[in-house]
């Protein structure tokens, strides 16, 4: 039977690689800009659905980056829209059939909203605390886990204390830490000292890898494959003995259609996505959004436009996401509870 909508909503589906700034709604960000202007007369700030209009998504590396640094991170300071964004992100995604959800952030601070980095952890997986004890049971248990994001413009110390807050907050459902931003910036070789504590703890590494040329030379592949990622985001820009190693590795890989479409991060359309090459090595492979709230494709899409253009049928949509939960962080129970969900669906057909 062929691929519908109805049946990758249906699926049950992890998200692994979900910037949790990026993956919230133009209307989410319209709220809280309302709720802004409606309690100061001063607010300033351009209407979301006129400076994110709602059709469109094409952004490439130099206009994307800037829409956090000057537009949402102004829009989303306090504690208070970062409350209202976080638990509407996790609506969106159960809504859409998410079964599992490891969201990244990177923490952030606002001193004039009085808001530090820790207090910007710790509101965010208050909400995923708030989440979880309001779900009941299947089918709206989601559960999610946090991974704190270093972004590539820090400098190793700025690495290293957000690495001792995932450490801190470990226990309260920290379970990894990312490389991201913009990646014509930055020097990757800063951060291994980072990445070797947060292994050392006992945390799983997740990173962004050639995601453009420039920054895919065999020097930072090789630095960031040194600091033993248990998973990478992207993997678009990768010689081939680096492909290899990958595969020999068992690492897993998040890959994100739309956001490479529209961002020009690769040449060409969806047939000419490197899912086509990496769905046939055996890695362990998650479609996840990015940024749904920039991109605008929900992940059950990305399953559907998976299917569309690389012509394939339930069974493989079915195959690969029992793959894909081989590589989440949260520990071997999701993982059975994960693979138990898909096996009633599949029975359920
Ligand atoms: C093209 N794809 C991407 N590549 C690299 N980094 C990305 C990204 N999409 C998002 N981010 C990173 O995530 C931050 C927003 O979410 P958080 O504030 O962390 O929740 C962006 O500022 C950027 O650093």
């Amino acid at each position: 039977m062929a691929v519908n909508i109805a049946f990758t909503k249906g699926l049950p589906k992890v998200e692994l690689h979900a910037h949790l700034t990026g993956s919230i709604s133009v209307t989410t960000l319209h709220e809280i800009w309302q709720a802004r202007k409606d309690s100061d007369a001063s607010f300033s700030m351009e209407d979301p659905l006129v400076a994110l209009p709602l059709d469109k998504v094409s952004y490439d590396v130099v206009t994307f980056f800037p829409l956090f640094d000057s537009y949402i991170y102004d829009l989303c300071s306090s504690v208070a829209a970062i409350r209202r964004a976080t638990l509407q992100v996790l609506r969106d995604f159960r809504d859409d059939g998410v079964r599992y959800l490891e969201l990244r952030t990177t923490p952030r601070e606002n001193v004039a909203a009085g808001v530090t980095k820790e207090t910007y952890v710790s509101t965010v997986l208050s909400c995923l605390d708030e989440f979880a004890a309001s779900a009941g049971s299947e089918p709206d248990m989601m559960p999610t886990y946090l991974i704190l994001s270093v972004d590539r413009r820090n400098t190793a110390a700025q690495a290293m204390q957000t690495v001792e807050l995932a450490v801190q907050f470990q226990a309260r459902g920290v379970v990894g830490v990312d490389l991201c931003g913009n990646p014509a910036m930055g020097d990757v070789a800063a951060f291994g000292e980072a990445f070797a504590r947060a292994r050392e703890a006992g945390l799983k590494v997740t990173l962004h890898f050639a995601e453009i040329s420039e920054s895919a030379t065999r020097r930072e592949l090789q630095a960031l494959l040194g600091f033993r990622p248990d998973r990478l985001g992207h993997v678009i820009h990768v010689p081939d003995d680096f492909r290899d190693e990958i595969a020999r590795r068992d690492i897993g890989l998040e890959l994100c259609l739309s956001c490479n479409v529209h961002a020009k991060l690769i040449p060409g359309g969806f047939a000419d996505h490197h899912f086509g090459y990496w769905k046939d090595t055996g890695c362990s492979i998650s479609l996840c959004t990015d940024d749904v709230g920039i991109f605008r494709s929900s992940v059950s899409n990305e399953y559907l436009l998976a299917a569309e253009h690389f012509s394939l049928g339930r069974a493989d949509l079915l195959k690969l996401s029992k793959r894909a939960v081989d590589s989440i962080f949260g520990g071997e129970a999701e993982k059975e509870r994960m693979r138990r969900l898909l096996t009633e669906f599949e029975a359920s057909l």
